[in-house]
């Protein structure tokens, strides 16, 4: 097992004679390594300060029963996320050394442009990795080849067909997936990813599970990063449970709509949100035929998807404040409390 060191060195240089291994696992700030042995060891940075992904090759200095990390070798790609800070939603990383992402889509009937549309910036960013679309569950729509060859056209990505229960497009898959490898799958609860990702591996990777009528929530008991080397297939797969949004925020929408951005411009408001503003050159350009209305919709849409996002993401943040400001007045009252005079 090399863990992926053979296509790391095709980008960066590793020196002779050092140990290196692979984190593994990051969960607040408990590290876990791999060896090119496939064993795994609790790490801890000699550097406290230093932060590491799931993903990163670090050079090690084993002691007794752990691993001391000296150092983290460059990375050649990482894998970002949305997350919030106080102000606003902001793309931070996640996974390191990453080769492929697959983005997956179910082909059922919700399967809709707006739906695509949410990953067209992941699909447009020029990644230091190759993005896909898979097609999922394609024993589902009637047409599928029609439409993801058709998609391949307009999107300008690789679309792969699949489905898991009939097998159909497993090879392809595997195929595109060069041996040593880094991969990550991206989908939704419920588009069938683990299924996938079992079948390409052809092993039980991840546990599946039918669709719960009760709640979508608690069914991935981890939101941590985590690595796995799939033997068979020769790659290494980095499941994120943690990432729910791939390129999704209010800053994404500019770059998925260049061409609102650009009419915008024009409007007489510039925090215009064009809908039936006064003087909103958007909705002149909808009307005039120059802007297609369904582009419009979608854009619509979008705008009301990623600002739930902000204000789902906003709401989490003022929690977290209110709670640190509560436990910051519990612990001064703790440090004023005398005991009483006898
Ligand atoms: N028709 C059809 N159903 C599928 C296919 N693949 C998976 N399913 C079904 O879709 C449901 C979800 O499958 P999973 O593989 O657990 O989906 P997931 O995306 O990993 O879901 P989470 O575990 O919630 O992340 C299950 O009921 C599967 O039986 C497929 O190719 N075709
Ligand atoms: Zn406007």
């Amino acid at each position: 097992m090399e863990l992926g060191l053979d296509t790391y060195k095709q980008h960066e240089q590793v020196d002779d004679g050092v140990t290196v291994a692979r984190i593994s696992l990051s969960s607040a700030n408990i590290y876990k390594v791999m060896h090119l042995d496939g064993s795994e060891t609790t790490a801890t940075p000699k550097n406290r300060t230093t932060q590491f992904l799931v993903g990163d090759w670090v050079v090690i200095d084993p002691q007794l029963d752990f691993d001391l990390i000296s150092e983290r070798l460059p990375r050649y790609s990482t894998l970002g996320r949305i997350t919030g800070d106080r102000y606003q939603a902001q793309e931070k990383e996640a996974v390191s050394n990453l080769d492929q992402l697959f983005i997956c889509i179910s082909m059922n009937k919700n399967l809709s442009d707006s739906r695509i549309n949410r990953y067209r910036y992941a699909f447009q960013k020029d990644n230091e990795y190759q993005t896909s679309l898979v097609l999922t569950k394609s024993d589902l729509w009637p047409d599928a080849a029609q439409l993801a060859a058709q998609l391949a056209d307009e999107l300008g990505v690789a679309v792969l067909c699949t489905s898991s229960l009939t097998g159909a497009g497993i090879a392809d898959l595997q195929a595109s997936i060069l041996p040593g490898q880094t991969v990550s799958f991206y989908g939704n609860s419920g588009v069938g990813k683990s299924s996938l990702v079992n079948a390409v591996a052809q092993e039980e990777v991840m546990a599946t599970q039918q669709i719960s009528a009760r709640t979508d929530k608690g069914r991935h008991t981890t939101t941590s990063s985590r690595l796995f080397p799939i033997s068979r297939g020769d790659f290494i797969l980095v499941d994120t449970p943690g990432i729910k949004s791939v390129g999704v925020g209010t800053n994404d929408l500019a770059m998925v709509f260049p061409e609102i951005v650009d009419l915008g411009k024009g409007c007489r408001f510039h925090d215009c949100t064009h809908k039936g503003e006064p003087g909103c050159a958007v909705q002149a350009a909808v009307n005039n035929g120059q802007l297609d209305q369904q582009v419009y919709q979608q854009f619509i849409s979008l705008q009301a998807e990623s600002q739930a996002t902000q204000t789902y993401l906003d709401a989490k943040i003022a929690k977290k404040l209110m709670r640190k400001a509560r436990d910051k007045k519990q612990a001064v009252s703790k440090r004023h409390y005398r005991k009483p005079p006898m």
